[in-house]
């Protein structure tokens, strides 16, 4: 079963909506608002804590209606139910693509459930101080080493969900900068640090250096046997594990039906479960569960992950904007946009579709931002005053984690009255002074959630997930490789030679470069 191969220009919603476009392409939301009194009820999703308006974009009842048609054409009903009925829909590398099912608990894989049942007891374990280390003490601090989808993620949830987390200090490595590697070995007390390596392949360069040179900094003080309590490792190549020196029992598996940048479901999120302990965790996967639903069985009309990408295909395809920006209002979600930099880029960055032709039409945006207030006193001028289109999800909580009112309603009021500014401008007023002039116009998705918990979390990272899928397939690109990645880690290895053997590559102004490194 193959997913759907269908160039969206050749779609006939693909053509109305470009005859559309000609006809709202000046369309003014400054306007629509008054002659449409029910917009901002119309053009909204509200389901469960998450309330989506998104009545601020330049579109009208015709623009949904011709999108929703533009989705239909291109087979996004079928895509979705081979992607949750384990097809093989990473054509490219032949596998199926099922981080939905890390997080089914009504009909979960025999070895997705051992995998959570040993998450669970080993988090327990660690949590509280029975596991110990090769001196008798409980361990206090975790580092997870990996890069990629081995890091982002549960470094991100870890971050995310401080308000929720333990005693245990649990910290990050990933760039192959030593320089970073020793200033955190530094931090480290051998007697009470457990080392997570997380790679699905494990033989990531970076990571198993990391990895390596941990190991010699654990074993100038400790001796070979104290490895089996303080080294343990996810990953999917059970072989590779056992030849670094980490005992079967001490190995997470995950599968090659879970890709990188969707594994923080699997047993790569195992810092983050230590970190919040494992109710939280499973809290989240349900959360992620019942936005998976909410995709499965909703219509696209009323559906949140596939208004979302739609509304950006409208911008990127039609507006021809290049990059979308996410501005959370929460510090805790300050490692958000990183994550989804991964998940969106590495997904959608493609050019070939499914029928192997170079397209013709934009794919993957860029996805950039930081949180809300900080990023208004650095980069809003541009969003307001600049000259290009930039689509922006602003994601705001009612509550805050500590009840904290007073800066709750400020976070509330800044993110309010950007998304109103953005739109309004301030042409009614007719300044005089054109440096002082907005224009307005600029469009924005607001995602009000109740409270930054554990499962609105979980929901809120597989509302992004579903995001890209929809535009994947609309694209008609596989979303689930990343071939672009290798072509970089293959000439890395011969530039790697080269300066270990003070040879040269067949680049000159590498070789140029390579001189002066010397
Ligand atoms: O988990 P690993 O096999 O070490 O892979 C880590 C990362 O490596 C590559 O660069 C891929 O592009 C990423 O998708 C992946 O997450």
């Amino acid at each position: 079963m193959s997913l759907p191969a269908i160039n969206p220009t050749t779609t006939q919603a693909w053509k109305k909506l470009q005859a559309h476009f000609k006809e709202v392409e000046n369309l003014k939301m400054q306007n629509v608002f008054s002659e449409e009194p029910e917009r901002a009820n119309k053009f909204s999703i509200d389901w469960q804590d998450f309330y989506l308006d998104y009545s601020k974009n330049r579109i009208t009842s015709e623009t949904i209606k011709l999108l929703v048609e533009l989705a239909k054409e291109a087979g996004l009903k079928e895509a979705i139910q081979q992607q949750f009925s384990g097809a093989r829909i990473n054509e490219t590398e032949d596998r199926a693509v099922l981080h939905t099912a890390l997080r089914d608990f009504n009909d979960m894989k025999p070895e997705v459930k051992e995998t959570l049942q040993k998450m669970k007891a080993f988090s327990e374990e660690i949590i509280s101080g029975n596991w110990k280390g090769y001196t008798g003490k409980p361990i206090k601090t975790i580092v997870n080493i990996g890069i990629g989808g081995s890091d982002l993620g549960p470094d991100m949830v870890t971050e995310s969900l401080k308000f929720y987390k333990n005693h245990l200090d649990v910290k990050y490595i990933s760039n192959v900068d030593g320089d970073h590697v020793m200033e955190v070995l530094m931090t480290l007390d051998r007697e009470t640090t457990l080392f997570i390596i997380v790679s699905k392949t494990f033989t990531t360069q970076e990571t198993l250096t990391n990895a390596n040179t941990t190991r010699s900094w654990f074993l100038e003080k400790a001796e070979e046997k104290a490895i089996g309590s303080h080294f343990v490792a996810v990953s999917t190549n059970i072989e590779a594990v056992k030849n670094f020196g980490i005992a079967s029992e001490n190995i997470f598996p995950m599968w090659d039906w879970v890709g990188g940048r969707f594994s923080l479901w699997s047993a790569v999120g195992l810092s983050s479960c230590c970190a919040v302990g494992y109710s939280n965790y499973e809290a989240m996967l349900k959360g992620a569960h019942e936005m998976d639903q909410h995709f499965e069985k909703t219509e696209f009309s009323e559906n949140i992950p596939v208004v979302l990408a739609l509304v950006s295909i409208w911008y990127s395809n039609f507006f021809a904007s290049e990059t979308e920006a996410v501005i959370p209002y929460s510090q805790y979600l300050t490692k958000l946009v990183s994550y989804l930099q991964q998940a969106f880029m590495e997904s959608n960055g493609k050019s070939t579709d499914r029928n192997g032709e170079k397209v013709s039409y934009n794919t993957g945006s860029i996805v950039w931002g930081s949180t809300g207030t900080n990023s208004q006193h650095a980069f809003f001028q541009l969003l307001h005053q600049g000259t290009r289109l930039v689509p922006i999800d602003f994601i705001l909580f009612s509550e805050s984690c500590y009840g904290q009112k007073e800066h709750q309603e400020k976070l509330a009021a800044n993110c309010l009255a950007q998304s109103e500014a953005l739109m309004e401008g301030n042409t009614a007023t007719s300044e005089e002074n054109n440096y002082k002039k907005f224009e307005g116009n600029k469009p924005s998705n607001t995602l009000l959630i109740k409270k930054l918990t554990p499962r609105n979390l979980g929901s809120l990272l597989a509302m992004y997930e579903h995001k890209l899928f929809v535009k994947g397939i609309i694209f008609n690109i596989y979303s689930f490789d990343q071939w672009g990645v290798e072509l970089g880690k293959n000439i890395a290895k011969n530039t790697l030679h080269a300066i270990q053997s003070d040879g040269s590559t067949k680049n000159p102004s590498t070789n140029n470069l390579l001189k002066r490194l010397k």
